[in-house]
This record gives C-alpha cells, structure tokens and sequence, in this order.
C-alpha cells in the first residue's frame, strides 16, 4: 500500500432488520451472527484496504434502522463520504422505504447537489428462497434515481459484500477526483502570504 491513506466515511442507512450490522460485520470481521440485537443509535468499524492502487481507511457506520431510534442516528449523517441504502429482497416494504431513506440522509446530511452523492443500493439476502423484490424492479429504481450501483448481497454467505463495499470507495474516489478537476487553477489564495515580501506597514 502507498504510504498515503484516505479516510472515507460509509454510511449503512436501511429499515431495522435488512441486515446492516450484519453486512458490516461480515466485511470487516468475516463473521455472520445469526442472533443479532437490534443496533440502538449507531456503531463502526473501520477497515483499511487498496482500491485501483490507493490506500483508503473505511469507517463504516451502521446505523438503527427502527423508526424510535430515528433522533439517536440522524447527527451522524454529516460527513459522510458515501451512502449506502440497503433493503432486503425478501421485505418488499424495506424496498419501497428506500425512498424515504434517501430523503432523511440528504437532509440531516445536508447533501448540497443529491443528483451527483455518490449513493450506492445493495438488496440484503439474496441467499434466502423466497423474495419479494425482484432484481429488475430494484435496478429500475436505481436507474430513475440517480443511475446508482445496485449489488444483491448477502452477509450470510457473504455474497457480493467486498464487492458492494469497494464500489462505493471507487464512487467517492472518482466524484473527488471530479471534484479536484474542477477547482479553476487562476483562483487566488487569499491567506498565503507572498513568498519573500517585506512586512507590510
Ligand atoms: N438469511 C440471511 N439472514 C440475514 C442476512 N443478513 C442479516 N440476516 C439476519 O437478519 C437479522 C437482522 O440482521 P441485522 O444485521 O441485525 O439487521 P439491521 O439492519 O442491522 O437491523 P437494525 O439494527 O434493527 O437496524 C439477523 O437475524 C441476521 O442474522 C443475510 O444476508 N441472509
């Protein structure tokens, strides 16, 4: 790894129960938990890993998704880097709350342009027979929204969990990248002094 490190911040945003703590469980620590409590308020791991040649610190923040815990996690919204809106395939209901999940992180965020965050959309438990939501729908959703990255996942298994993860640092990494381009190189810095001017009087 290159001796500079970015640090991101990736936020798990999804109705109680899709599988949030779990799919940040499973990325960082490899493990599944059949048994998981309910997250009060919110929670994070950090994990450091390379992505297209550079070096980046992931926090991950796993949030509560029921609905009495809604004052305890929106404060941690500011700041972060990325979004990820998870659901279950097989809780059509989560699916359809996506909507109302978006709004929340991009007002207690206080997203300035939402049509250009990079939001990334993962259906949790693909490994379960019985789904509700099928993958056409929530790639259709994704497309109107935004055209976001859509992963099908599942912590028990751990399908497609790296995956999911190291696209959005790929989606922070290029909208920063777009972001440096576009700073005008004629600007002026006010609060650097000229280099070997005299002491003004
Ligand atoms: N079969 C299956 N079960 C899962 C998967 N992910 C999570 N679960 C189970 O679903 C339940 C809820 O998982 P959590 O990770 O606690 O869900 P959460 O979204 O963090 O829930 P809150 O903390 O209430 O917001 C637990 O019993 C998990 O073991 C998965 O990919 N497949």
């Amino acid at each position: 790894m290159s001796s500079k490190s970015s640090l991101l911040k990736v936020i798990l945003l999804g109705d109680g129960g899709v599988g949030k703590s779990s799919l940040m469980n499973r990325y960082v620590t490899d493990k599944f938990d059949s048994h998981l409590f309910h997250t009060i308020g919110v929670e994070f791991l950090n994990k450091e890993l390379e992505v297209d040649g550079r070096s980046v610190t992931l926090q991950i923040w796993d949030t509560a998704g029921q609905e009495r815990f809604r004052s305890l996690r929106t404060p941690f919204y500011r700041g972060s880097d990325c979004c990820l809106l998870t659901f279950s395939v097989d809780d059509s209901q989560s699916f359809h709350n996506l909507a109302n999940w978006k709004k929340e992180f991009v007002y207690y965020a206080d997203v300035k342009e939402p049509s250009t965050f990079p939001f990334v959309v993962l259906g949790n438990k693909v490994d379960m027979s019985e789904r509700q939501v099928v993958s056409e729908d929530a790639q259709q959703w994704c497309r109107e929204n935004g055209d976001y990255p859509y992963y099908e996942t599942s912590a028990k298994d751990a399908t497609n969990v790296a995956a999911a993860f190291e696209e959005a640092v790929r989606r922070v990494l290029a909208t920063e990248d777009r972001a440096e381009h576009l700073i005008p190189t004629d600007t002026v810095n006010l609060h650097r002094k000229p280099r070997g001017s005299a002491p003004c009087c």
